[in-house]
């Protein structure tokens, strides 16, 4: 018998900090009483803005040199006085400041960009008005939001968690603020990992969370202690890197991921370990390399790890069976409608992809050259530039920077850790893009 090679060494992946991570320390350490330190932060469009957003509400945001750690300072209570908060692209800054602010007093008004105004905002409202807020919305449901700050009362909280889980999120990270102990059912969210997320980074902040029965939440107030706090690497970012390796035959290693990962998106391997990739997720990496063969055939739930789905879709023609991936109604209602944007791209690529609500069965093909519709969707571009690597083909991106949402680096990452990748020339937006609350005026091209 021929011994099988040594498999090649693993390129080690520079993946900057978890988005979600990072937007929750900051609230936290907003809400928190002292100085916290978030060591690695993500540094993007979506936490930059946060950031600026938590500063407006009141706490001190310093950055160190090269941003190795932010130090913020918070009140240990919610915000007072009167701000414009401006939350750019970022969902988790329009569903997690508003119920903050309404434990504290004052008045504060949300708004976004475009894109951000037509995500849904309802059920949050609906739960918080319930908790005793006072709202204003120009528009029923959306952006921009006023709220009337005078506290909030606390009791059990009722929120339609079929779209988002991020208002459970945002109601929840509220609670230790409210006047009487808070009470939650998570088992009907959708994106579970998230809430547990979630939970997990409250008690790290000194929250008193428990949980009485499995899925069922009591908070009881007390409020936060500031605390230092070590952020992974985004393991929804590592999806791009991973699916890259297992579709080209390399090896890539990401340090700072490992079994004990707050991150629920980073069960992404093992879909990827479904499909044929060797996979090896140890106490310091996660290591994922390509065997030459995917595998198709079978059906995949992906709703708990929704932002991975178009990742795998991306590289799911170049499998050798069709593979169906389940569960992603909710990602028609994020940056774009997903589940649209997907099959819409895939198909000008001339791969064959049934679409259901809730559903697409991408078949295998060869994929040709085609412009490909980002919708300012960070994760269109990502995966399909994923695609454009693994089967060597020209993909055109229509926005290929709006990766700046969560990985402003990400082209020049590719190019480094896989030499056939062609970083794209900075094209033309596809749409105006909203930038500090005025419509940005800046030429086709420019940045
Ligand atoms: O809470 C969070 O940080 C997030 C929750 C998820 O959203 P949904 O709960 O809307 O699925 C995810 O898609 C998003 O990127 C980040
Ligand atoms: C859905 C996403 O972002 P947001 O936090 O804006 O919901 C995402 O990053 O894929």
């Amino acid at each position: 018998m021929t011994p099988r090679p040594a498999p090649p060494r693993p390129l080690t992946a520079h993946v900057p900090g978890s988005k979600s991570i990072t937007t929750r320390a900051l609230l936290l350490a907003a809400a928190a009483n002292g100085t916290s330190t978030l060591w690695a932060p993500l540094v993007s469009h979506d936490t930059l803005a946060f950031g600026k957003a938590v500063g407006r509400l009141g706490a001190r945001v310093e950055n160190s040199p090269s941003d190795q750690f932010w130090a913020v300072t918070g009140s240990g209570r919610g915000p007072t006085g009167t701000a414009v908060v401006w939350c750019a692209d970022a969902g988790t800054a329009a569903r997690f400041l508003p119920p903050f602010c309404a434990t504290g007093e004052g008045v504060f008004t949300f708004d976004g960009s475009e894109q951000l105004r037509a995500r849904p905002l309802s059920p949050l409202m609906t739960a918080m008005t319930e908790l005793g807020a006072e709202l204003e919305t120009p528009v029923p449901g959306r952006l921009p939001l006023t709220v009337r700050a005078a506290g909030l009362e606390g009791g059990e909280l009722r929120v339609d968690s079929s779209m988002s889980s991020q208002f459970l999120s945002g109601l929840l990270m509220a609670a230790p603020l409210m006047r009487h102990p808070v009470r939650a059912d998570l088992r009907a969210s959708v994106s579970r990992p998230y809430l547990d997320m979630t939970l997990d980074l409250m008690r790290r902040f000194g929250a008193d969370v428990k949980e009485p029965e499995s899925g069922v939440i009591e908070v009881r107030p007390g409020g936060y202690r500031a605390t230092a706090l070590v952020i992974e690497p985004d393991a929804s970012t590592a999806s791009y890197l991973f699916a890259a390796a297992a579709a080209t035959e390399q090896r890539i290693t990401v340090p700072g991921l490992c079994g004990r990962s707050i991150q629920g998106d980073l069960r992404f391997v093992e879909a990827l370990s479904t499909m044929g990739a060797q996979v090896e997720v140890g106490d310091r990496a996660v290591t994922v390399t390509g065997t030459g063969r995917l595998r198709g055939g079978f059906d995949l739930e992906m709703g708990d790890i929704s932002d991975t789905f178009m990742t795998l879709a991306a590289i799911a023609p170049l499998a050798d069976a069709p593979l169906t991936l389940g569960g992603v109604r909710h990602a028609r209602f994020k940056e774009s409608d997903r589940v649209a944007a997907v099959t819409r791209n895939l198909r000008a690529c001339g791969v064959r992809v049934d679409e259901t609500e809730d559903s697409v069965t991408v078949h295998p093909g060869t994929p040709r050259p085609a412009r490909i519709a980002c919708h300012r969707d960070h994760r269109i571009a990502m995966a399909f530039s994923v695609l454009g690597l693994a089967a060597r083909v020209p993909m055109v991106l229509d926005d290929p920077y709006c990766v700046t949402k969560t990985f402003p680096g990400f082209h020049q990452e590719m190019a480094r850790l896989f030499p056939d990748y062609t970083v794209p020339e900075r094209v033309p937006f596809s749409e105006p893009h909203d930038v500090g609350g005025h419509r940005d005026t800046r030429k086709a091209g420019e940045r």
